[in-house]
């Protein structure tokens, strides 16, 4: 394995499940929002605010493409990430992809009192994510070697279940 990379939705608990995933792996945890957060010293609402979508996506670009240049880290991406090329080429060839998947209404109950998710500032959050995750589901599913159900279970849970899971994959 080169790295192991979560992708998912806003609250799928990526930055969560990745956070634990790398203390029992005994490995780097690196989250691209925050990397983001810290190379531009800015937050992400303050990047969409000053600099809109695209400008956040240019620099989540670059900082996808620098992360996955690493061998043997946990790697946790903003929910957006699959949505260019780029870096679902990057993501795919940077080593192990795993898919948290949530429901709709998990996400919700699981964001509602973050602030933090400019796409998320909308009259109607709930449409929001179901419209996003139309979108982005099968491009999340075009790059994970392993789809994984987050509802209903606590982040230890998952944790065990991608360790278990991940220990059956073949080799590509
Ligand atoms: N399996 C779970 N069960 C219950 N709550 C969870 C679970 N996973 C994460 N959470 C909670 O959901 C919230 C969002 O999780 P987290 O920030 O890890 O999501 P994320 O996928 O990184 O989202 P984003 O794409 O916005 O960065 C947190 O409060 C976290 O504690
Ligand atoms: O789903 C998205 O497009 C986003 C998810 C977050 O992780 C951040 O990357 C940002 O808020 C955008
Ligand atoms: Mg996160």
């Amino acid at each position: 394995m080169r790295n192991l990379i979560l992708v998912g939705p806003m609250g799928a608990g990526k930055s969560t499940i990745g956070r634990l995933l790398a203390k029992e792996l005994r490995l780097p945890f690196k989250d691209s929002d925050k990397e983001i957060e810290l190379r531009t010293g800015a937050n992400i609402p303050w990047i969409f605010d000053k600099e809109g979508e695209p400008g956040f996506r240019d620099r989540e670009q670059a900082m996808i493409a620098e992360l996955c240049e690493f061998d043997g880290v946990v790697l946790a991406t903003g929910g957006g990430a699959v949505m260019r090329d780029a870096n679902r080429k990057a993501l795919h060839e940077g080593g192990r992809v795993v898919y948290l998947h949530a429901s709709v209404e998990q996400q919700v109950g699981r964001t509602s009192r973050d602030r933090n998710r400019p796409l998320l500032r909308t009259a109607d959050p709930a449409k929001t994510l179901r419209d996003l995750l139309a979108i982005r589901d099968p491009l999340y599913r075009e790059i994970a070697d392993l789809v994984v159900e987050t509802d209903e279970r606590p982040p230890r849970m998952v944790v065990l279940d991608i360790l278990d899971r991940l220990a059956q994959l073949p080799p590509r």
